[in-house]
């Protein structure tokens, strides 16, 4: 923030040469008064100064760590006396003793002035740096920015004035003290509260759950920003209504473009208070005389007076001297910053080219019309023996929104507002909107109410005039007799313009104006008594305002940064009190919300690997029941089917015996098929079961995050059907129909089951049977006798053959199932068809119940990451909050220590010295 500034810059020339008054540029330029050589008193305040650039110790050292920025020391080269003044060679020795004296008053101001100075130019650099430090802060944690509370504002629409009163919290009982015109009470938070904060809040909990209304909002909190109050003119919408619509980085860009602007402005204040010249800005509305009072300051006609509207530019009037004594006008081209030695920026004229150039403003946006102001240093203004002053004669207020913006900004570099107000029109709302503006820095305004010669009912006027400055300005009211004033500016005498071009110009005007010079109309007003009183108010009126500007200096040059500073400062303090707060709210919540998240993440993370674990073992056990109870139940039914009453398939006879074997053989496929099927169906159950596991375990854990898959089960093994009949291929051989183990079977357990059984049965069993036949038929041999014997035994083979086989014939719907069975059997187990199923089955159940279970997982998984990156979010709120907590508080107090230095600056007391230096 340092800034080095042009050590010749803002210096003027005291003897109308510039490059010759530096006599030491860096240090204080005093006259020698009197005799010619000062006193030893004198001298030593002299040396005093010297040594007291702002530097000395007689400052204390509050700046920022004693580093205050590069000061200049052309600062304090105010003149207590201009050079040349002249001082009459031969005085008594009393009037030498006068002045001696008033050249040591004048230094011991002089003094005083500088500490002032120097404390206040201090107190600018610290206010920067903390603006800038905010600045940073609030780029990194966007500043919470009250806002006006709607219907409090609402409450309030018949108050003209924008914005609210400071109100009387921390500093605020020393601010200033405002209109007591009804401001909203009570501001209120803008969207940017806690809990309307979409980017800050971290739980979708914590910005559902109602957010009680900060206590910020309390009424007692309740003040206006003026320097950083956010301009919000859009469209129909209320300031608070536009506040609360704007997102949170929104409203902290604004804040800090705000903030830009403010340290700006402090820079240019800064450098305002080190320039040691004053600027005096003469505005008011269109035709209220700003003019004809410009000219009758200066007792002469130069600017241009006009019924209709006539000032279009900036006219500043300087001292000639600073222009090498000559009286001329420099008409500044627009966009060229001026610069005197550098006459590329502007184009010379005289004075007589006034008019026109201020009516046409197309090539010049400005006017320097440097002056020669014969009157005496205690009466002129511009020639006043102590300070460089000059007095801008600014267009109407109310021409046009750019002329009127354009006194809005100009009055910001200006030190003194001196505000002319038609008596007959009072003051428009333009020029109240001057007034409340010009109120960030200059708590006093000087205020002349012109044309009062036009009002009848004066006492009615006056009183009507200072009811209003009371509510625009209190403290211009509370000094109404010195800084309001009922003036005629028209009925001071003025020298008639100035002659044509080719005379030097200084002469000559110098010749038809000064003291006393005649009106235009060549009579003399002092004679007449209206005229007399006039003047006599003017020039009364001329008293005050050179005291303001002059003996005032303090006030009129320091008090607007220093009234600045403390508008700027309340600000700050207000913006930190707001935001310490919502950074400890914010830091609270947060902690809280902390508090509650540790347990549900560890309790998240210890929950995703049980769950996971468990998943597993139950769909692993579940697959393996799956797989044990199919395969026996498959098992049960290939061993069972032969068992099967012939399948339902009816013995159609000998005739179809191979087509009863293909039904046979289809039926027990078939049944196997179905306790296949069966063993699916019970599968799928189990998978209904396990999956409902799963959504359990999932609800459980992940509650309303956890999104369920749909199942169906009934597209379980699809795939997999009729494929057995496909693959069992099974050829029907006559032994088929001859099972002999069965038919034994068959027959024993016939035997066993009584004496039903004939001996051709049982010898034809035998036959059949095996090689018993033999031993069956010595035995009938024995019976019937060896000859009988040769007779019957043909006969008798032929008939036990024929039993036997219509005995084995008709074993066949019972030996045949079995023999197929076997075989079927003997397939499938070379198929491994039991194993392929079970496992297919269990495999499929498996591959099923894994897709709730890794999406359980996944959304297990996704939990803990979120919890988890909820955590760092919320640390990282925390950490920024602590941040804020401490700036904020610290911001507090430094903003308060800056505000109470600032304040005990007292420009407002009599400066000593001064009554000395003007006394006599
Ligand atoms: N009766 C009366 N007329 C005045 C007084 N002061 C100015 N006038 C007249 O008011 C008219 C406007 O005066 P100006 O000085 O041109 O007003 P202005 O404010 O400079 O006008 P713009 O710069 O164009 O806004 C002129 O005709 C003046 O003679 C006054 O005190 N009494």
């Amino acid at each position: 923030m340092n800034q080095e500034y042009d050590k010749g810059k803002n210096r003027r020339s005291l003897d109308g040469d510039s490059s010759s008054s530096r006599v030491n540029p860096g240090r204080p330029h005093y006259m020698t008064v009197g005799s010619g050589s000062t006193s030893e008193s004198a001298a030593r305040l002299q040396a005093i100064l010297d040594n007291d650039l702002g530097y000395g110790g007689s400052m204390t050292r509050d700046g920022i760590n004693g580093s205050a920025p590069a000061w200049n020391p052309a600062l304090t080269e105010d003149r207590l006396t201009p050079s040349m003044s002249p001082i009459p060679s031969s005085l008594s020795q009393s009037e030498l003793a006068d002045n001696d004296r008033r050249a040591q008053a004048n230094a011991i101001h002089q003094l005083w002035y500088n500490s002032h100075r120097v404390a206040l130019g201090r107190s600018i650099n610290r206010a920067v740096e903390t603006l800038k430090s905010l600045q940073q802060m609030n780029a990194s944690w966007p500043a919470t920015y009250p806002s006006v509370q709607g219907a409090q504002a609402s409450q309030n629409k018949s108050d003209p004035r924008p914005g609210l009163i400071h109100t009387s919290t921390g500093l605020s009982n020393k601010r200033r003290s405002l209109p007591p015109s009804p401001r909203p009470g009570s501001i209120r938070r803008s969207q940017t509260s806690i809990g309307e904060d979409s980017t800050s809040e971290s739980s979708k909990s914590t910005e559902e759950r109602t957010v009680p209304e900060p206590r910020l909002i309390s009424p007692q909190i309740a003040q206006e920003f003026s320097i950083l109050k956010l301009d919000l003119k859009l469209g129909a919408l209320h300031q608070t209504e536009l506040v609360h619509s704007l997102e949170k980085n929104s409203i902290a860009s604004l804040l800090d473009g705000k903030i830009s602007t403010s340290i700006n402005h402090l820079y240019s204040l800064r450098e305002r208070i080190e320039d040691t010249s004053s600027k005096v800005l003469v505005t008011g509305d269109l035709n209220a005389g700003k003019s004809t009072f410009c000219n009758a300051l200066l007792r002469r006609k130069v600017l241009p007076e006009d019924q209709q509207p006539c000032t279009n530019i900036f006219c500043e009037v300087l001292d000639a001297r600073e222009n090498g004594g000559m009286e001329e006008v420099h008409a500044v081209h627009k966009d060229s910053a001026y610069n005197r030695h550098d006459e590329s920026t502007y184009d010379v004229f005289t004075l007589r080219d006034l008019e026109k150039l201020v009516v046409d403003n197309d090539t010049y946006n400005q006017c320097k019309i440097y002056l020669e102001d014969v009157r005496s240093i205690d009466e002129s203004l511009l020639n006043n023996g102590v300070v460089d002053i000059s007095i801008i004669d600014a267009p109407g207020l109310n021409s046009d929104t750019t002329k009127t913006t354009a006194v809005f900004a100009r009055q910001e570099e200006i030190d003194v507002v001196v505000f002319i107000v038609s008596a007959a029109n009072h003051f428009t709302q333009t020029a109240k909107e001057f007034i409340w503006a010009a109120a960030a820095e200059k708590a006093y305004i000087f205020m002349v109410v012109n044309g009062y010669d036009n009002i009848r009912d004066k006492e009615r006027c006056q009183k009507m005039i200072l009811e209003q400055v009371h509510a625009l300005s209190p403290r211009t009211f509370k000094e109404s007799s010195d800084l309001i004033h009922f003036v005629s500016s028209n009925a001071i005498p003025t020298a008639p313009p100035p002659p044509p071009p080719g005379g030097n110009g200084s002469g000559s005007s110098s010749g038809g104006g000064g003291k006393g010079g005649e009106d235009s109309d060549g009579s003399n007003p002092k004679g007449k008594g209206k005229d007399r009183e006039k003047i006599r108010d003017f020039e009364v009126l001329e008293q005050s305002l050179r005291r303001f500007v002059l003996e005032k200096r303090a006030r009129s040059k320091l008090a607007p940064a220093k009234t600045y500073l403390l508008n700027v400062l309340s600000d700050v303090q207000s913006l930190a009190t707001v935001n310490q707060e919502v950074a400890q709210s914010e830091l609270n919540r947060v902690s809280e919300e902390l508090k509650a998240l540790e347990p549900i993440l560890e309790a998240s993370k210890k929950a995703k690997s049980e769950v996971s674990d468990d998943i597993d073992r139950t769909i692993e056990a579940t697959c393996k029941d799956i797989y044990d109870q199919i395969r026996s139940n498959i098992t049960t039914s290939i061993v069972q089917v032969a068992d099967e009453e012939f399948l339902g398939v009816p013995y159609p006879g000998l005739m179809s015996v191979f087509q009863y074997a293909e039904d046979v053989k289809e039926a027990m496929l078939l049944d196997i098929q179905a306790s296949v099927n069966a063993c699916e169906e019970f599968a799928r159950i189990k998978t209904v079961s396990g999956v409902s596991t799963i959504k359990q375990l999932g609800l459980l854990h992940l509650g309303d995050e956890y999104t369920d898959l749909s199942f169906r089960s009934d597209i379980m093994f699809r795939r997999k059907r009729d494929i057995l009949a496909k693959q069992v291929g099974i050829e029907t051989e006559i032994w088929d129909f001859f099972d002999m183990s069965t038919i034994l079977q068959r027959q024993e357990k016939m035997a066993g089951a009584g004496m039903a059984l004939t001996v051709a049965t049982a010898v034809g069993g035998r036959m059949v049977g095996g090689f018993g036949w033999v031993d069956g038929a010595l035995g009938a041999v024995k019976i019937v006798g060896n000859n009988n014997i040769r007779t019957l035994i043909i006969p008798g083979t032929i008939a036990v053959a024929m039993v036997a086989t219509y005995y084995v014939l008709s074993q066949i719907p019972n030996s045949l199932p079995q023999r197929l069975a076997t075989k079927i059997s003997s397939q499938l187990t070379e198929m491994d068809y039991v194993h392929t199923n079970s496992s297919r089955i269990s495999a499929e159940v498996r591959k099923v119940l894994r897709m709730p279970a890794d999406h359980l997982r996944v959304g297990l998984q996704r939990s803990v990451e979120q919890l988890g990156s909820k955590r760092e979010e919320t640390l990282k709120i925390r950490g920024e909050s602590e941040v804020a907590r401490k700036y904020f508080g610290n911001l507090v107090n430094e903003s308060a220590k800056i505000y109470n230095t600032v304040e005990a600056i007292d420009l407002e007391g009599s400066a000593p010295g001064v009554a000395a230096a003007y006394d006599s």
